[in-house]
């Protein structure tokens, strides 16, 4: 745990939610909220304009994709300029469904973060191993290579969160132990510190994903690498609060 990296909870709503539950949302979202977590909501892209101007303002609102230029003819894509011109200030990229679903590469998802970066937004950069890999022992592997796609692209890691999501804990009730967890944690930061420097892997937030919920989410954040979560199913309830207040 560091005093540098101030706890980070995420909500990721993923294809969930009309604006009667964003406003269900809103309401638990009142809180109290822990001042000592930097909070940001993910939610569909049709309602980023509305989420944003009924959260308060210390609530982060992130898309969660963009595409990895400014404007053009690219049909049902959004830019990074149209989510700051909402007054959004953050990005979810590179999540396990954008990978694994709708077949996005390294190659593309470090171009994404890229450009998401040189446009303003503070990017959540997602990465994780999926149940083969575990089993095959290629975590460190699978990991490590999402991490080595995206460095030549990250131009600011002030601006980025790291969340470590094994694909197969994410909505399957299966979490990572608190053990499991820190052990990748650690290891992506020792890789930071490897391959970007001390500093970054110092002061770069490093969040876990996957069946986060109110029952575990204390033992998780005792860790000393685990600087909060990437939230799905739980952050759709009043459940999220008791998450993002999890280290009070
Ligand atoms: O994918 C996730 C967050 O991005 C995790 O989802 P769950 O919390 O529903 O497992």
């Amino acid at each position: 745990m560091s005093d540098q990296r101030k706890f980070f909870v995420g909500g990721n709503w993923k294809m969930n939610g009309d604006k009667a539950g964003i406003d269900a949302i809103i309401s638990f979202m009142k809180g109290p909220l822990s001042p000592n977590t930097e909070v940001a909501v993910g939610c569909p892209q049709c309602y980023l304009m509305y989420t944003r101007e009924h959260l308060p303002e210390n609530i982060g609102v992130a898309a969660q994709n963009c595409y990895k230029v400014s404007k053009g003819a690219f049909t049902g894509e959004i830019s990074p300029a149209m989510i700051k011109d909402l007054g959004c200030k953050w990005v979810i990229l590179g999540h396990s469904e954008r990978r694994n679903v709708f077949n996005e590469s390294d190659q593309l998802i470090s171009e994404k973060v890229g450009h998401a970066l040189e446009a303003g937004l503070k990017v959540i950069a997602c990465i994780g191993e999926k149940l083969e890999e575990r089993e095959g022992n290629r975590t460190e592997e699978v990991v490590f290579a999402q991490m080595k796609a995206l460095l030549p692209n990250i131009s600011d890691w002030s601006r980025v969160v790291i969340a470590y999501e094994p694909v197969w804990a994410i909505g399957t009730g299966k979490t990572a132990s608190p053990e499991q967890a820190q052990d990748v944690h650690a290891k992506l930061r020792q890789w930071l510190r490897d391959n970007v420097n001390a500093q970054v892997a110092d002061s770069t937030r490093i969040i876990y994903g996957g069946s986060v919920t109110p029952a575990n989410c204390q033992e998780l954040a005792k860790t000393g690498d685990i600087d909060g979560f990437l939230v799905g199913g739980a952050s759709l309830k009043p459940d999220f609060v008791q998450i993002i207040n999890a280290r009070d």
